[in-house]
């Protein structure tokens, strides 16, 4: 059981600090996210926005703060980080599919691993799902026989096969041809109209203005700005975040 009360965040990082050596990644790190809320993070090359996204689920160590998913404090290792970790859903630029396993299976195994669902129930459920983000017919083919923009999609059903409480996007699109990004977009626009909660770190600014209903600038492993995309778009507040807009906008 959790021990949510009404009103308080779905996912909030607290002071959190990370270094990588001498690189100060995260700096001071203070992020509340609303159950259904879309959360959009940009920023310069470098800036942290990957080992952010990374940080919420703690796939990457913090050397200080806390990171709290619905009420529940994620610990630092251990079968308690496994067990709450099930709870969030990611999906990486690389699909990492297993090769060697059809795309049904790739969408079953979670649920039947770790949430020890019966294989029938899984598979009804992984062909719904697969429904759902278009590639229903591919079931039974192995992950190089489809194109990069339906692996992408096999990977957010493998991903909401889990029945995650947050879903975590790190450069979805950005490893796709440009013809299949917006399939990919597409799908997580209807996910974002559903209510799913959402951290998406993506350079697709489109997206961010459709679909966001935050969007977070980092520089410098911080988080500079933070404001719904109208503000953000039409008035950003630091010099920083001008010249980032200026240059992606112009592109
Ligand atoms: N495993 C690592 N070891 C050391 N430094 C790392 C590691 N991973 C990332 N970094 C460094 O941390 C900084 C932030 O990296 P991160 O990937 O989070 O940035 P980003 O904003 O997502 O960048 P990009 O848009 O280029 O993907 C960069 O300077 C990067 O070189």
């Amino acid at each position: 059981m959790t021990s949510r009360t009404a009103g308080e965040p779905l996912v909030r990082l607290s002071a959190v600090d990370k270094w990588f050596g001498e690189l100060h990644v995260l700096q001071d790190i203070d992020l509340s996210i609303d159950r259904g809320e879309v959360v959009v993070v940009i920023g310069p090359s470098g800036s942290g926005k990957s080992t952010l996204c990374r940080t919420v689920n703690r796939l990457e160590p913090i050397d200080s703060g806390e990171i709290t998913i619905d009420g529940q404090r994620l610990p630092d290792e251990g079968r308690e980080l496994a067990r709450l970790r099930a709870d969030v859903g990611m999906v990486f630029q690389s699909f990492n599919l297993f090769a060697h396993k059809t795309v049904l299976e790739n969408v079953t195994l979670g649920p039947v691993k770790v949430r020890k669902q019966p294989k029938g129930d899984a598979e009804r459920r992984a062909r719904e799902l697969l429904d759902r983000v278009g590639v229903g017919s591919q079931a039974d083919k192995y992950p190089a026989q489809l194109s990069g923009g339906q692996q992408q999609r096999v990977a957010i059903a493998r991903a909401l096969a889990m029945d995650p409480k947050v879903m975590l996007f790190d450069e979805p699109t950005s490893a796709l041809d440009p013809e299949m990004i917006n399939e990919v977009l597409d799908v997580m626009t209807a996910l974002a109209r559903d209510g799913m909660t959402m951290v998406v770190v993506t350079h697709e600014m489109g997206f961010a203005r459709r679909a966001a209903n935050r969007v977070v600038f980092m520089d410098g492993g911080r988080i500079v700005e933070s404001a719904t995309p109208e503000t953000f778009f039409t008035r950003p507040q630091s010099d920083r975040a001008k010249d980032f807009l200026a240059k992606i906008l112009t592109h």
